[in-house]
């Protein structure tokens, strides 16, 4: 569609979703045609505070021509002096992490239709050249209809692949008000490449498929411990081990084992995850699951 110079006039604002690190998302309708959207404000002080213009122009550049069932769409933005909004797909049911605290752990039906919706996702965006730098459950929201996840935070390889490691948190993933996940103090999800600072490449994505998939059977993280250096410690022995219980298989375990690999080039690559027995067994091929 051509690029429709967007204000707050076409908007009718409802509740407020939740607080991102710079700045709030409300519930929105477009007011011609009654769609409903989530828009993002995000403060320009806060940007320019962090000199992060240039880098949000170009997620949003990125995001826009995403366009995927399991990737959080962008349809556009629009900006005033102080605030710039942006115009998100809705998911109703928010935060998938929302989900996992209130049951524990998801059951391993959830767990590999979920792993295999957001491995068709990454499989998408590594066609565009683009790494999610992110991943982690605050990171990804559910649908109403279908449970399938969306990816909302999504980041330009380049600046990775020369091994600058960015801003992490660029903030535009919700921030939960849980105190354990707190946005800079989540480094669960880090793999080993990016903990030493080397430049890094897609396959953190597979890293990080790993440390979600043991954490939606088990409800925590794998490398998970009191202190940061701790968990670096153990992320860099890959160190973790399966709690006995009776509730996850063994192709589970084989799964999070052949993610769990320090060398990144041995690692299960990303198209083979829906191939493996577990999800071929386990994943709702529709991508929805009843809870
Ligand atoms: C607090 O209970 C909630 C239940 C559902 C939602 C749904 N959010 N859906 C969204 N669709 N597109 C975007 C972007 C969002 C979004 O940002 N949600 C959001 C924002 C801040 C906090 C939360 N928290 C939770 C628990 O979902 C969700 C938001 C809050």
């Amino acid at each position: 569609p051509p690029q429709k110079q967007w204000s707050m006039q076409n908007f009718e604002v409802g509740r407020p979703l939740g607080k991102g690190k710079f700045g709030r998302v409300y519930l929105a309708r477009e007011k011609k045609s009654k769609y409903v959207v989530a828009l993002k404000v995000i403060f320009r002080q806060q940007i320019e505070k962090y000199n992060l213009l240039h880098q949000l122009r170009r997620e949003m550049e990125i995001q826009s021509n995403l366009n995927h069932p399991n990737v959080l769409r962008l349809f556009g933005w629009f900006g005033d002096d102080e605030r710039i909004f942006l115009i998100l797909e809705y998911a109703h049911r928010g935060e998938l992490y929302r989900l996992l605290r209130k049951t524990g752990h998801l059951t391993e039906k959830q767990a590999a239709t979920y792993i295999a919706s957001l491995s068709k996702a990454l499989v998408y965006c590594h066609e565009k050249h683009v790494i999610h730098r992110d991943i982690k459950p605050e990171n990804l929201l559910l649908d109403h209809e279908s449970y399938y996840i969306l990816l909302v935070v999504i980041v330009q390889t380049e600046d990775f692949l020369q091994g600058r490691l960015k801003v992490a948190d660029f903030g535009w993933s919700v921030q939960s008000r849980s105190k354990r996940h707190t946005m800079c103090g989540t480094l669960d999800y880090l793999a080993p490449e990016m903990v030493e600072n080397r430049g890094h490449d897609y396959a953190v994505d597979n890293w990080t498929m790993g440390v979600l998939c043991y954490e939606f059977l088990y409800g925590a993280p794998p490398f998970e411990a009191e202190t940061q250096s701790e968990t670096f410690k153990r992320i860099m022995k890959v160190d973790y081990s399966f709690p006995p219980t009776p509730h996850v298989s063994v192709e589970a375990k084989n799964l999070i084992r052949s993610l769990l690999v320090k060398d990144p080039s041995k690692r299960l690559p990303l198209p083979k995850i829906v191939q493996h027995p577990w999800i071929i067994k386990n994943a709702d091929p529709a991508g929805t699951c009843s809870e």
